[in-house]
């Protein structure tokens, strides 16, 4: 029988999975896996596991938020020989699954976690560390890892704007320089992300037409700091609207890599989790790094 290993986290979103837990490991079962099954115990866990055991195994699913999924792909790096990956989304953002066609309902998202399509998808690596869909620092990005899990849970979205909104008061901006493979951009910047994605934090969303998971190129979006509200204000909506606005100081390109350095110890996010403030951060496209089963759905 083929293997699978199913983890899922318990804490993630409103506990959503609880109730279906025992629909979803027979839709798993009907569709011929011998599952194993593993509640993860504490953070980090399902990157210990996948690392440990993930190689005895022939697809590995798990379920929870982009946190989860983080975990996982972040332990399946570490092995020379990667099972294919499944993914529930059972988070409050769930960012990344918006790529992947995927239906609603738990026994819709097992059968194609069970026997959907299998794709393969670029994977960022920052420093030593990867990341399934973002790397950011700069305004809005301490969001996600700064909001009381209680809180992320009640508000979901909500949560999410309202810091967003509580820190335009107080922009940083970082003396940056970017080099990649188009050339340099140096400058004061408040916000920049590399990203693999068509949705980042439920709130910046790219244009699908220009994002391919698979294209061994990331996605680099940069805001300058403005030197007025007016610019603030021109930049958020260029954000909004999916277009970069060099008047407004939104800068955007497609890259493999890029080298970003500052001046300082810069916060990074990694997919929505505490990434490490690193003064220099080597950020490189890892293309066909896993292979991740997709629905059919079309949008
Ligand atoms: N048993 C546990 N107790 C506490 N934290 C856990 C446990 N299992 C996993 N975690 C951690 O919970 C964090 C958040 O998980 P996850 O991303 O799956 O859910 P979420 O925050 O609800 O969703 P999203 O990331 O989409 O907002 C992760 O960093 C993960 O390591």
């Amino acid at each position: 029988m083929k293997k699978m290993l199913f983890i899922f986290n318990p804490q993630a979103g409103k506990g959503q999975l609880r109730p279906k837990l025992s629909a979803v490991l027979d839709v798993f079962t009907k569709a011929g896996w011998l599952v194993t099954v593993h509640p993860t115990q504490f953070k980090g866990d399902a990157t210990n596991l996948t690392a440990e055991l993930g190689g005895e195994f022939d697809r590995i699913v798990c379920c929870g938020g982009d946190g989860t999924l983080h975990e996982t792909v972040t332990g399946l790096m570490t092995l020379p020989e990667r099972p294919e990956i499944g993914y529930i989304p059972a988070g409050t953002t769930n960012d990344f699954s918006r790529n992947l066609r995927l239906p609603r309902g738990y026994e819709k998202l097992a059968a194609v976690a069970a026997a959907g399509c299998p794709r393969a998808v670029d994977i960022g690596r920052f420093n030593d560390r990867f990341f399934v869909y973002v790397a950011a620092f700069g305004a809005f990005t301490d969001v996600a890892y700064d909001t009381p899990q209680q809180f992320k849970n009640m508000f979901g979205h909500l949560a999410y704007l309202m810091e967003g909104i509580a820190r335009l008061g107080n922009l940083k901006g970082y003396e940056v320089s970017v080099e990649y493979d188009g050339g340099v951009v140096e400058g004061e910047y408040i916000f920049g992300m590399a990203s693999n994605t068509v949705s980042v934090g439920g709130l910046i969303g790219l244009p699908a037409d220009t994002v391919a998971l698979d294209d061994g190129l990331l996605e680099v979006v940069l805001v300058r700091m403005p030197k007025s509200p007016a610019e603030f204000q021109a930049a958020i909506g260029a954000l909004m609207k999916q277009t970069t606005d060099e008047a407004a100081g939104v800068v955007g390109f497609h890259t493999s890599r890029l080298r970003v350095t500052c001046t300082e110890e810069v916060p990074w996010t990694l997919d929505g989790e505490y990434g490490g403030s690193p003064r220099t951060a080597d950020i490189e496209n890892c293309r066909h790094a896993v292979t991740i089963v997709y629905g059919n759905e079309t949008k």
